[in-house]
């Protein structure tokens, strides 16, 4: 399938007008989204995420710069029609606690419904369609305020999807679920951009699921700006690292995640392999313990086929070998 940049942004700077003239939160940058992709944007709290969604839907005007949609300037387009071609699910609750799941959905077919919203078969039919892609059927009877948050999450975005628009952007879809959840939305969306060949843009916070599903990020901080590229790209050149780092957490570029930077001031030489050994190391490190399987320390903890050894004493689990710890004598060698 051809990938097509149908968002554009050219020299593009977001922000607000203030008393004493504009706040520029995000500077200057150029960028696209293609479709049959979805694509994450990350950055940390206040970064500018949530600003740049609002002028990617034209909920208020750039700083300075030119967004295009279908190679439009989307100042062009009138609310009809914008209503036609972007779809938008916010992270807010809907008051819509006197609705029913599908009329709630069906809302996404007003840019096509007549004066009185009377929906046509066609109209019946994409939004049945929608609630299936999205695995709800099941709840189309349901009243919206009866649902959990990751019930009515994707209720949102089936509603964007009965909405038909070539994009769609999310705010934080992820927010506030369960991990399975998390990926359950994410694999979703990332489903639905490719079977339809739609945009999808989305924030979120979460790093990891992103840099896992994601076909593209877009990387933002007040200091950086935005650069964008595949999760893979910008591991390797060194932006994930630059834009996430903190004192106390490193990006291992190697794993392609972000581990704790725990520092560990003691050494245990430690005997074994497996899962076991790699809990063990886990484990040992949260504890101060840095660990090697070739190094001479004072204290060797051994991997036993049902036990652990910690200098020779035997210890049944993991906490075991833990408190064990506290109390081992140095072994001479
Ligand atoms: N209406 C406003 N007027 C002036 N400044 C604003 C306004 N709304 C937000 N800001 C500022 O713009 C900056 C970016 O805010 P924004 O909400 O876009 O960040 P975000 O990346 O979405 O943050 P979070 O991850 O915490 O949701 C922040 O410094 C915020 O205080």
């Amino acid at each position: 399938m051809e990938r097509t940049d149908t968002v554009k942004v050219s020299r593009l700077a977001t922000g607000y007008h203030g008393r004493k003239g504009d706040i520029v939160v995000t500077q200057p940058f150029d960028a696209a989204l293609y479709s049959g992709e979805l694509t994450c944007l990350l950055g940390p709290n206040g970064a500018g995420k949530s600003t740049l969604l609002k002028t990617l839907s034209a909920f208020q005007p750039p700083v300075s710069g030119d967004i295009y949609i279908n190679g439009r300037i989307l100042s062009a387009y009138d609310d009809a029609e914008l209503a036609r071609t972007i779809g938008v699910v916010l992270t807010e609750k809907v008051n819509v606690s006197s609705m029913t799941v599908r009329q709630l959905v069906a809302l996404g077919r007003s840019p096509y419904t007549g004066f009185w919203g009377a929906l046509s078969h066609d109209d019946d039919a994409v939004v049945a369609e929608a609630m299936a892609t999205v695995r709800i059927d099941a709840l189309c009877d349901r009243m919206v305020s009866t649902l959990s948050d990751g019930e009515r999450q994707k209720v949102m975005i089936a509603k964007a999807l009965a909405q038909e628009t070539p994009v769609i952007f999310l705010d934080e879809p992820t927010a506030f679920l369960d991990y399975p959840s998390k990926v359950d939305i994410m694999r979703l969306l990332h489903r639905v951009a490719r079977r339809r060949d739609i945009t999808i843009f989305l924030s979120t916070h979460d790093l990891e699921l992103a840099l896992q599903m994601a076909d593209r990020l877009w990387l933002i901080d007040k200091t950086h700006g935005v650069v964008t590229g595949t999760p893979e790209d910008l591991s390797l050149d060194g932006s994930v690292a630059r834009y996430f780092d903190r004192s106390g957490v490193v990006f291992d570029v190697d794993k392609g995640s972000f581990a704790i930077d725990w520092h560990p001031d003691s050494c245990v030489r430690l005997v074994g392999a497996g899962p076991r050994y790699t809990m063990v190391r886990k484990a040992l490190l949260r504890n101060g313990y840095r660990c090697s399987s070739d190094v001479i320390c004072d204290i060797v903890v051994e991997i036993l086929p049902d036990s652990y050894l910690v200098n020779g004493r035997r210890c049944a689990d993991i906490a075991g070998l833990l408190d064990e710890l506290t109390t081992a004598i140095p072994v001479t060698e």
